[in-house]
């Protein structure tokens, strides 16, 4: 049976015209198709590939009050650890522990008509334990911020756009974010959500994954594997990217399933996102693409708006609730005040 989830490689995009041009409509077709694919030749080595994972797995192992220190509870900016079941997606715990890091910037003053969102910019959490960890994962931003502008120039070509069409929109100012992610054995959990369902807020996400399987996508319905392939990173497009291209381009809903008992599974999701202050664009479509674009699919229960900001203050509210309560309770709803 052939793979559904395809593997393209990224160095054709840059080998002269005709593998550029086969590549772009690979691209296209991948992404419209089931949204997912694997990326090889994207020029990150084995050894990069390999510390950026060693250094996760020694992030988990330290001791539980090393990990504390640093809990998502205590950053207005949604950065930090996040012990497994204090995640929610779709209002049911996920079970993984994680930590997340975004763009080490200032925060922003805030006052009187400064819009919410502003207060997602700030500094990360990072381990006093582990020195090490810091210039690892921001060479991996590095990194992987490279690939997705590569891929995101790519995506331009292959509808038609300008090359640089989305550069507004990240230009300076880039705004990803990243995780690294354990996911514990089925003996350790509550069930066997590691994540539940859900589709990626931002513009593409470039995930790596560790030998261990669990990702699914959702492929007209059914749950099909991503399984791990050594050395490439899994692409996925998220609702900015869909909403640009008028749904043309698919954000694809997956999910992560718990590993067998003994096993436990690492992987560090990179969301190459938007500035804050940006409006996501609506391209304008070739009237060949624009006939096949669905429109973005709309979830009356998680409306999107074009506003970035606005966007992903939405998100981290509802999927870190602690944080909101301690930070953002001049927001919230009187009802989800307390608890
Ligand atoms: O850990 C994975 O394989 C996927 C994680 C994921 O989908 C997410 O964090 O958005
Ligand atoms: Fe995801």
């Amino acid at each position: 049976m052939p793979r559904i989830v395809p593997v393209l490689d990224l160095s054709r995009f840059e080998q002269g015209a005709s593998e550029r041009r086969t590549f772009l409509a690979d691209l296209r077709s991948a992404s419209r198709d089931i949204g997912f694919f694997y990326l090889a030749g994207h020029g990150i080595s084995w050894a990069e590939i390999s510390e950026v994972l060693t250094a996760s797995r020694r992030f988990f192992a330290l001791a539980e009050a090393n990990k504390l220190a640093i809990e998502m509870v205590k950053s207005p900016q949604f950065r930090g650890y996040t012990r497994a079941g204090g995640e929610l997606t779709k209002g049911k715990a996920d079970w993984r522990e994680q930590l997340d890091i975004g763009v080490e910037r200032q925060p922003i003053a805030q006052g009187p008509g400064i819009p919410a969102w502003t207060r997602l910019q700030g500094p990360n959490q990072w381990p006093a334990a582990l020195p090490e960890l810091k210039p690892a994962l921001l060479a991996w931003q590095a990194k992987a911020t490279a690939v997705a502008i590569r891929l995101l120039k790519a995506f331009a070509l292959s509808l038609d756009q300008a090359e640089d069409a989305f550069d507004p929109i990240y230009r300076e100012q880039p705004n990803h974010r990243m995780k690294i992610v354990r996911y514990p054995g089925r003996e350790a959990t509550g069930d066997d959500q590691g994540v539940g369902a859900h589709k990626d807020g931002g513009f593409l996400t470039l995930l790596l994954q560790d030998d261990n399987k669990g990702l699914q996508v959702d492929y007209d319905g059914s749950w099909v594997d991503v399984d791990p392939i050594p050395g490439t990173l899994v692409v996925n497009i998220g609702e900015l990217l869909e909403l640009a291209s008028n749904g043309y381009l698919r954000a694809t809903v997956h999910r992560v399933v718990t590993p067998a008992a003994g096993i436990e599974r690492i992987s560090v999701p990179f969301f190459f996102s938007a500035r804050l202050d940006a409006t996501i664009p609506l391209l304008s479509l070739s009237e060949d693409l624009a006939a096949q674009a669905r429109g973005p699919a709309s979830d009356p229960d998680n409306p999107l708006f074009r506003d970035v900001g606005t966007n992903v203050l939405k998100s981290r509210l509802r999927s870190h609730p602690d944080v909101a309560r301690r930070h953002y309770v001049d927001l919230l709803e009187p009802e989800s005040r307390a608890g």
